[in-house]
């Protein structure tokens, strides 16, 4: 007003003024995450520098075959953070190529720290396992590994389609054909097959049931062609009905005519999923109580009998 700057030069600091504050917004907005973010790279820096663990390091036995013969020789363990209690106990258990093992007991008898050992997560107090004979710390831990294929309770997909989701993983050289014969062999195949894009479509838009989706964790687990295939609590988050389908791939795998033998086992709370394996192994408090087929343990009326009529009467 007073003829000091023209208007065209006043619209001009306004215009620069806000973008200058816009712009001093967004440093402060921007100065937060990158501390966060130094922060968590200090940490993910920390782990890189970490030295690797002797067990992974450590050049062991390959063998050049391997049979899946499991041997836990009186076994007991505690984790290095409860030193005082005990989580398995004198265990003695074999597992043989071509066998469906169930393991099954209350929560906390001690099952998944089994498939820990075998893992070689974690060493064993006392006892030694023996792999074709052979103890467990003598062979190539990665190369053991492997040989396993282990399927979780909660099956992680990624968003990308669902044959990419099956050859997730698999170091070997895999074509559409033997993603088909995994996905078979998993009861998988009829599924995708139903889905618009069959084995392209992506993860997020097929909206999978829990048994589906496991299914085709299955079917991941079967392409490596392992000789040990675990099953931990795999049927545990299911319906009946997806149940029953899981049920029938560990079937298929196991009784199938293929030349390799696999070692399945199968560690679960929910009896339906096993009533048809081999051997049944029940464990409390880090023991194993008994051990038979389905009959034998109905017969013998001791804890399985139990846990069985316990689990009758609470889905009725
Ligand atoms: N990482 C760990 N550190 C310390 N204790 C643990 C650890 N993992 C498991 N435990 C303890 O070891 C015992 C056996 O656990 P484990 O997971 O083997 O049992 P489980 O029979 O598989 O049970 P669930 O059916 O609930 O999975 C439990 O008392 C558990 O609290």
């Amino acid at each position: 007003m007073d003829g000091h700057i023209t208007a065209e030069q006043l619209t001009k600091f306004i215009l620069y003024s806000e973008w200058v504050m816009h712009s001093a917004w967004w440093v402060g907005d921007h100065w937060s995450s990158l501390m966060q973010s130094i922060g968590a790279s200090e940490k993910v820096f920390e782990l890189i520098e970490l030295p690797q663990y002797k067990q992974v390091t450590s050049q062991g036995l390959k063998l050049p075959q391997l049979e899946g013969r499991i041997e836990f020789v009186n076994i007991s363990f505690n984790y290095p953070a409860r030193p005082m209690i005990p989580v398995l106990q004198n265990v003695n258990l074999s597992f043989f190529p071509g066998e469906l093992v169930a393991v099954v007991g209350l929560s906390g008898s001690g099952k998944s720290t089994l498939l820990a050992l075998l893992l070689r997560l974690y060493e064993a107090v006392s006892g030694q396992i023996l792999i074709d004979g052979i103890p467990l710390n003598e062979l190539d831990v990665k190369w053991f590994r492997s040989k396993i294929g282990v399927v979780s309770q909660e099956p992680r997909l990624f968003n990308m389609d669902i044959a990419s989701n099956i050859s997730y993983g698999c170091v070997k050289k895999v074509s559409q054909r033997d993603i088909e014969w995994a996905a078979k062999q998993a009861d998988a195949h009829e599924f995708i097959m139903s889905l618009p894009d069959g084995y392209k479509t992506l993860i997020d838009n097929a909206r999978l049931s829990g048994g589906q989706k496991q299914r085709i964790a299955i079917a991941r687990a079967v392409l490596r062609e392992p000789t040990i295939l675990v099953l931990d609590e795999a049927t545990s988050a299911l319906d009946a009905e997806s149940e029953n389908y899981v049920k029938q791939a560990i079937e298929r795998i196991v009784r199938s005519n293929s030349k390799r033998k696999c070692t399945v086992l199968v560690i679960t709370h929910r009896l339906s999923t096993i009533c048809t394996a081999d051997r049944i192994v029940v464990m409390k408090s880090g023991r194993i109580l008994e051990m038979g087929s389905h009959d034998e343990l109905l017969q013998k009326d001791g804890e399985y009998a139990k846990l069985t009529r316990r689990q009758l009467s609470s889905t009725v």
